[in-house]
């Protein structure tokens, strides 16, 4: 059974907090493969970063994200860079998939309280989140077939509007 709906987006565009209550509103369970990669590995993201390296994570995220493709019926979040695996977003065909769009100056404000992205943690978060938008936007435009722009609607009215746009 598919995901009712597969969320995707940058860090910060509310792929967590959006699931979440679009799951709640729809009825089913939600799933995040952030949460899923950290239970299988026993640690947090930030210490499979430092201590296994990047292409570890890609690995484990590229499976666990096959995984609940393909076991979760419910609302689906995929970590920020989950897109950037060609195998990934050949999955992702034929599926409902939402992009969340955030922009720079948004996704940079509601990120730049938290220490626990480790690819935002350098010392200068707004030119690696430029770079992250820059290469990805394409990306997540190929995998999607609904976007919606985050920066000046509350997670309610994004809820709202996806609730209308995902009824069959
Ligand atoms: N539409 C919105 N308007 C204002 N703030 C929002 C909105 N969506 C999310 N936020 C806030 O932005 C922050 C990041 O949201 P969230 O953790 O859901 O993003 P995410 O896409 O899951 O990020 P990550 O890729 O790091 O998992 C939170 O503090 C959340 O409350
Ligand atoms: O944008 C990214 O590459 C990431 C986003 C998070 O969801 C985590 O999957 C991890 O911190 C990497
Ligand atoms: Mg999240």
């Amino acid at each position: 059974m598919k995901p009712a709906a597969v969320v995707v987006g940058p860090p910060g565009a509310g792929k967590t907090t959006v699931g979440e209550a679009l799951a709640a509103a729809l009825g089913v369970a939600f799933r995040d493969t952030d949460d899923d990669i950290v239970a299988a590995a026993g640690k947090p993201i930030s210490d499979i970063f430092t201590q296994d390296g990047e292409p570890a994570f890609r690995a484990a995220e590229e499976r666990a994200v096959a995984t609940a493709l393909a076991e979760h019926p419910g609302v689906l979040s995929l970590g920020g860079g989950a897109i950037l695996s060609r195998a990934t977003r050949a999955l992702l065909a034929g599926h409902t998939v939402v992009f969340l769009n955030v922009s720079l100056a948004e996704g940079v404000r509601r990120t730049g309280l938290s220490t626990a992205r480790p690819l935002l943690a350098g010392i200068n978060p707004r030119a690696k989140f430029k770079e992250l938008l820059d290469a990805r936007l394409p990306l997540y435009r190929e995998v999607a077939t609904v976007e919606v722009s985050t920066d000046s609607s509350s997670p309610e009215e994004i809820v709202t509007r996806l609730v209308g746009e995902l009824r069959p």
